[in-house]
């Protein structure tokens, strides 16, 4: 039982990331272990954070009178030692904070608010309280800390004017007397109720009168509900059922159904259930024959849902081959990572499905992660299907409340399965076997915010310390994965289905040049072949996917006269136009205003909106095929919370011909009866200025052409382009993901990109130039001198086996957002260069030169999006 406790305080700054020494008081140190949620006192304040240490004795260097832990959160620790550890991990290589990594690991239910309370103090002004209010040096660190959280002073500062004594007031007697009366009262309720009060209540905190208090409360609680619990005795029930007069007729019923009761139900279902009111019910408790209390309640988001039950598939030769490999890693319990590149409709999710259920025959866990949420449903249902109740769910359409729930019956070991989108790779498993990530090629697996960690790799970082195997599962592997695979796969991490598990072939594709469809006068946005494809599906009764690739595609605002094209005010893009609602937006400030009717630059009238494309589809389907039922699935019709469980369940019931959407419905479905897919437009990804948009639309040509003819019904593609030459529309055309990769390997190669080489893009932020330009050029100079040190500052096109290249700095491709001008350096390397650390390194030289400079760093290793 440790007495001291290393904690990692929740203040998102580089310069307090580090752990600060804490007592363990004696009534805690039973319960305080490594990942405990704590409430600790830091520069004046009630802060939450992580135990990452636990100690016998305060450390040498620190003060010899340590403060003690104010608060523990929670009886059971919400993270594990290894998760501890694995944040540790994420933070040096994503160049992030401890805490940010912590942070990223729970559910936002537990990223505890601080709470400030009033209460009576005892006249006489502690010392302590004296030293903790003026000076911004802790006890438990060493170092003097900037406080951002130091604001009591500022917060009842508010009625004093400036230079103006205070008015020589009393507390107001009401405040005092609910004081008596309550404990304490909320900060924030006080200042509402006597907000004339300020000055006395400022005098009377600096006095001791009064103290101010702070504790951590969650933003979502448990959720209790009154529960009735069947009688322990039901000898003694079941005479007193029959003592009771005829004439309490309610009550008899009610006690009838509770001894029929295998479980405790909530007091609102028994009462639904027998019609009974709640005063019966309470008659009944008070006479002892039942029990009614306060329990804590599971939201389960699929109550009350059936899902069909699904026994093993017997696996075809090719899977068979697959799932031996993978049982054997997972019966060696040694940490392994697979590629399993399987073609669509291969029966990859049978394999994961019967690995996981072997993990699970050995006592072990398993997390399965799936891109986004419009895949979900399908896995859901099919991973439900085989393994129950041990399943749990983590995506970002579940409420709060319910992936709190979902994530504490893991951390329970009620769930043995997790599922969900990439930040359930954190699901609190203590007994770890397996990992799968589907479609692991997905740009969705990169978390754009920091802390900025890819879920693949911090799934084979997990894996290491668990004796876990990873698999990786994709019919168009990324290419950093795939070289990966290829390199380190003398042993096999490489696994190959290449042929349809059901089907067995893949569907033609053809592919239809739009410039001749124009040249021969076809105007329409369907191809003549598309047109008669879709015919010939209605006449049959069989079902078809339009997909409209949506990325890049032109939702802004242009004046076609001179050229004028709307742009945020505070950030250097332009605003996108939203039809429902007629106004233009920012993504990256949120920035709204009404879409003019005339151009702002020449009042021609010729303004256009380029809006939602799939609206524009739906309407020429409706035109060309009447009566034809189509289902539309994009970013407007997908906003409520089980709209796309909703339309693929009416999709797959065939109450529609067509699914028509974005990105959405390209992946993972699985519908026997559609026979023909249909691309309306491949290019709008290709021109996008990023170095992996030939890779992203050969994979999203690919994923989507894979879902026609799964089963017993043949299927076909049709893809609509203006540039049928391109190598991903002609890869994807011959299903050759080999070709493509060759092709493209030897571009990046040329270019010098990944994967023969790894990036890291450090953007720097500042509102004024001078200042944002002088500091960047110090953390250039920094890092260039730090490379330079280790010896790797070399050209990457060199013969050196490690080699560190610095591009800029300069403005970034959108150099303004939120008014704030932003720079950046691109470093690129190759071979074993400490890159990451070399780049936090020079960001805290940098920092502790001008510490007030107030640039942002913010560093993203191994970018996915450049701009
Ligand atoms: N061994 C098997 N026997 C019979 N049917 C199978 C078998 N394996 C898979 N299937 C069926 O084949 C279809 C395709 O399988 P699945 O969806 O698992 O492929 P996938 O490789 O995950 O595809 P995608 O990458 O396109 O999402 C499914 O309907 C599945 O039920
Ligand atoms: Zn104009
Ligand atoms: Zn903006």
């Amino acid at each position: 039982m440790s007495r001291v406790a290393g904690v990692i305080v929740d203040v998102p700054s580089r310069s307090t990331d580090r752990p600060f020494s804490y007592a363990v008081p004696a009534d805690m140190r039973a319960w305080i272990e490594l990942g405990s949620r704590v409430g600790v006192p830091f520069a004046g304040r009630t802060l939450q954070g992580f135990v990452v240490s636990l100690a016998d004795e305060p450390p040498a260097e620190g003060p010899a009178k340590l403060k003690p832990i104010a608060e523990l959160l929670d009886p059971l620790p919400p993270l594990l030692p290894d998760l501890v550890e694995l944040a540790r991990w994420i933070s040096v290589k994503y160049c992030c904070t401890w805490t940010a990594a912590l942070q990223a690991m729970v559910p936002s239910a537990i990223k505890g608010k601080a709470e400030r309370h009033l209460r009576l103090g005892e006249a006489e002004l502690p010392d302590e309280a004296a030293a903790e209010s003026g000076a911004s040096r802790t006890d438990a660190g060493q170092v003097d800390v900037e406080n951002p959280y130091m604001a009591s002073a500022a917060f009842w500062a508010m009625p004093e004017e400036d230079g103006q004594e205070l008015p020589d007031e009393t507390l107001p007697q009401e405040l005092v007397r609910e004081l008596r009366r309550q404990g304490s009262l909320k900060l924030e309720a006080v200042r509402e109720r006597w907000p004339e009060a300020g000055g006395a209540i400022k005098r009377a905190l600096a006095q001791g009168v009064l103290i101010e208090e702070t504790s951590i409360r969650d933003r979502i609680g448990v959720r209790m509900q009154l529960t009735v619990y069947p009688p322990l005795d039901r000898e003694a029930a079941q005479a007193a059922l029959e003592a009771l007069p005829g004439t309490a007729k309610r009550q008899k019923e009610l006690l009838q159904y509770v001894l029929e009761l295998e479980g405790p139900v909530t007091l609102q279902a028994m009462l639904a259930d027998t019609g009974a009111n709640a005063s019966s019910a309470k008659a009944l408790a008070e006479k002892g024959y039942i029990l009614i209390e306060e329990a804590e309640q599971q939201r389960d988001p699929y109550a009350g849902r059936e899902f069909r039950r699904s026994a093993p598939l017997p696996l075809t030769d090719a899977q068979r081959e697959v799932f031996v490999r993978i049982r054997d890693a997972v019966e060696r319990a040694a940490p392994a990572t697979f590629l399993l590149h399987g073609v669509t409709g291969s029966g990859k999710t049978e394999v994961y499905m019967q690995s996981i259920q072997r993990a699970l025959e050995l006592g072990r866990e398993a997390i399965v992660l799936v891109p986004e949420i419009s895949l979900t449903p399908q896995m859901v249902e099919r991973f439900k299907g085989r393994f129950g109740d041990e399943v749990a769910v983590l995506h970002s359409r579940l409420s709060s409340g319910e992936r709190y729930d979902e994530w504490r019956r893991i951390r329970r070991g009620g769930a043995k399965v997790a599922i969900g989108a990439r930040s359930a790779v954190f699901a609190p498993f203590a007994r770890l076997g397996l990992i799968v990530i589907d479609e692991e090629h997905e740009s969705s697996y990169k978390q754009e915010e920091t802390p900025k960690y890819h879920a693949r790799d911090v799934a084979v970082q997990r894996a290491r310390q668990h004796g876990a195997v990873v698999v990786l599962g994709s019919a168009t592997p990324s290419l950093e994965t795939y070289a990966a695979a290829a390199r380190d796969g003398a042993g096999g991490a490489l696994l190959r289905l290449s042929e349809r598990a059901v089907a067995s072939v893949l569907p033609p594709v053809t592919v239809t040049d739009m410039r001749e469809e124009l040249r021969s006068g076809n105007r329409s946005m369907f191809s003549r072949a598309l047109h008669e494809a879709l015919q010939a599906r209605l006449e049959r009764g069989e079902q078809s996917v339009l997909l409209l690739n949506r990325r890049g595609y032109s939702t802004f605002v242009i004046c076609r006269s001179c050229g004028y094209t709307a742009l945020c005010p505070h950030c250097d893009i332009s605003l996108t136009y939203h039809q429902k609602t007629r106004a233009m937006r920012c993504h990256y400030c949120g920035h709204a205003e009404l879409a003019p009717r005339a151009c702002p630059s020449c009042e021609s009238e010729q303004i256009r909106y380029f809006g939602a494309g799939t609206q524009k589809v739906e309407e020429e389907l409706a035109k060309l095929f009447p009566g034809i039922r189509v289902i539309r699935m994009d970013v407007d019709t997908t906003t409520e919370k089980n709209a796309h469980e909703k339309w693929l369940k009416l999709f797959g019931e065939r109450k529609a011909d067509v699914l028509l959407g974005t990105q959405m419905v390209a992946k993972g479905l699985d519908f026997p009866y559609v026979t023909l897919v249909g691309v309306i437009a491949a290019d709008t990804s290709l021109n996008l200025p990023d170095f992996r948009a030939g890779e992203r639309t050969f994979q999203l040509l690919t994923q989507v052409a894979g879902r026609a003819g799964r089963h017993h019904l043949p299927g076909e593609v049709i893809i609509q382009t203006y540039n049928p030459e391109h190598d991903a529309i002609i890869a994807s055309q011959k299903h050759d993901y080999e070709g493509f990769v060759a092709e493209e390997m030897k571009h990046r190669r040329m270019m010098g990109y990944p994967p023969f080489c790894r990036l890291i893009l450090v953007t720097m932020s500042h509102e004024q130039l001078a200042s944002l330009s002088a500091t960047s050029d110090r953390f250039a100079r920094r890092l260039i001198e730090l490379a330079g040190q280790r010896g790797v500052l070399q050209p990457l096109h060199g013969s050196g086996a490690r080699a560190l290249e610095l591009l800029g700095p300069v403005a970034s491709p959108i150099s303004r957002i939120k008014d704030r001008y932003r720079f950046q350096c691109m470093i690129k390397y190759r071979g074993a260069v400490p890159a990451a650390e070399l780049v936090s390194e020079a960001i805290r030289q940098t920092e502790a030169e001008a510490p007030r400079s107030g640039v942002l760093f913010s560093v993203d290793v191994d970018p996915h999006m450049i701009l």
